[in-house]
């Protein structure tokens, strides 16, 4: 697909924001996630349930969580719950495991039919090149500005990948900046409803400005679906709408929304190892963890600046149980109550990150350096938080730059393993 590189820049109206680098937009016009098999536990009885409706009665779910999206147990996370109509709906995890699924399915087939055709090269129109360039380097340049850790990681990509994700980054940090940014009081669902609509001609080839123009040309070089990208959207309507999580399941929705769809965005720039014998549905589950391990790290980091903002991201039913309510967040006291609730989240939050490093070695070579400062990096900020005796009320946990420099030969001896030779109960179909 030859991606026409036109864009012009129009009087503004709804979305801007402090980067600058939105240009004025008057956007155009408007949008849209089942799971592994699983024992569920009855009284007496096991069964194999996938995407069931279960029919009401005196049942009592014990749900064992045998996610087995990478080939092994992951921790109970998520819990099934009963609708009023004797239905139970199926858990956060299950549905984002679909997604998780179909995306494995799809990057197989993409990856085979391009096997099959030999890919004609663009037809670049004359001068475009050169604009081409310049839109992936300003996306180098906003990287670089508002995330150094990634930015870093990216330095040690070969040039096309890295490229490809810097043009990821900036579309994911415009996306944020609409409700995350100083102009988020202006945003609507309907601007949302127009972002999402931008996306969509952005896949089709018909970038709105430059930064578009870069993600354009990335997905026609990778086989980046658009899916992901329209599911962070939907995070960013959940934020405008929804200030406090009920349990851990919608926590886990929305920061599969918000960050785990980094990662299926992510996988099929970084590549999986010609010599992998994993699944490919394990690789991207252990980039979905990653995600999450991100966000809720991210989330423990904020929990300060979010309530200053009204947002408080932590389970409401895990505070009640640990006897802490909204208040004694935003009193910002840190009590016993306080430390024993963190040391469960961060413990939660390190076994996403567990779960996300079985899947970096399978990526490719050239990509694991970076996925693996990434991940290092950002699990030190749990560390940070331990350091700072668990008050993140007032005070940002960060990883110094004497840490983060320490972090990078780890990272690259870590990027050394490569994928197991042992089949694996996931193996590669
Ligand atoms: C080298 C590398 C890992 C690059 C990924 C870069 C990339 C595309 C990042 C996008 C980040 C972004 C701006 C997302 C928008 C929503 C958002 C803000 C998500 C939160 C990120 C943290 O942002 P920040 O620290 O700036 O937070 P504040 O806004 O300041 O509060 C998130 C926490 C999500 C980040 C999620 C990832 C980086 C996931 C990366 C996963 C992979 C690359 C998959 C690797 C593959 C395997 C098999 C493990
Ligand atoms: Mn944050």
């Amino acid at each position: 697909m030859t991606v026409a590189l036109l864009w012009v820049a129009i009087p503004s109206t709804e979305v801007s924001n402090s980067f600058g680098f939105f240009h004025s937009v008057r956007v155009l016009d408007s949008s849209k996630f089942g799971c592994v098999d699983r024992n569920l536990m009855f009284k007496g009885k096991a069964k194999k349930g996938r995407n069931q409706k279960w029919k009401s009665g005196s049942v009592s779910i014990d749900l064992r969580s045998t996610c087995i999206g990478s080939g092994r147990k992951l921790p109970i996370i998520s819990s099934m719950v009963a609708s009023h109509a004797g239905e139970i709906a199926i858990s956060s995890e299950e549905k984002v495991y679909n997604v998780v699924l179909k995306q494995a399915a799809l990057v197989k087939q993409q990856l085979k039919s391009s096997e099959d055709l030999d890919v004609k090269p663009d037809i670049v129109l004359p001068g475009t090149l050169s604009l081409l360039s310049e839109a992936y380097d300003r996306c180098g340049e906003v990287c670089a500005e508002y995330a150094k850790t990634f930015y870093l990681g990216t330095l040690l990509m070969t040039p096309e990948r890295r490229r490809a994700i810097w043009a990821i980054y900036v579309w994911c940090r415009r996306t944020d900046e609409l409700v995350d940014g100083p102009n988020a009081s202006h945003i609507t669902p309907t601007a949302l409803d127009r972002w999402e609509a931008r996306l969509e001609d952005m896949f089709r080839g018909r970038p709105f400005d430059m930064l578009d123009a870069a993600l354009s040309d990335t997905v026609t070089k990778f086989p980046v679906d658009i899916q992901p990208f329209k599911d962070m959207i939907e995070g960013m309507r959940m934020d405008l709408k929804k200030s406090r999580y009920k349990n851990f399941d919608e926590l886990y929705l929305y920061c599969y929304y918000v960050a785990g769809t980094v990662g299926l965005m992510s996988v099929p720039v970084m590549g999986i190892a010609p010599e992998s014998q994993a699944s490919t549905e394990s690789v991207y589950n252990a980039a979905l963890a990653l995600g999450i391990a991100n966000q809720l790290t991210n989330i423990l980091r904020d929990v300060g600046e979010d309530a200053r903002r009204g947002r408080i991201y932590l389970p409401q039913d895990e505070l009640a149980q640990a006897g802490l309510s909204d208040d004694d967040i935003f009193a910002g006291k840190v009590t016993d109550k306080w430390r024993n609730f963190m040391k469960n989240q961060i413990k939660r939050a390190r076994m996403f990150f567990n779960e996300a490093e079985k899947g970096v070695t399978e990526l490719s070579a050239a990509s694991r350096w970076p996925v693996w400062a990434s991940l290092l990096l950002y699990r030190r900020i749990l560390d940070e938080i331990e350091a700072n005796d668990y008050n993140n009320f007032t005070k940002r946990a960060y990883v110094s730059k004497t840490k983060k420099i320490a972090s990078l030969p780890i990272a690259y001896a870590r990027s050394f393993v490569g994928p197991s030779r042992m089949s694996s109960p996931v193996t590669k179909a």
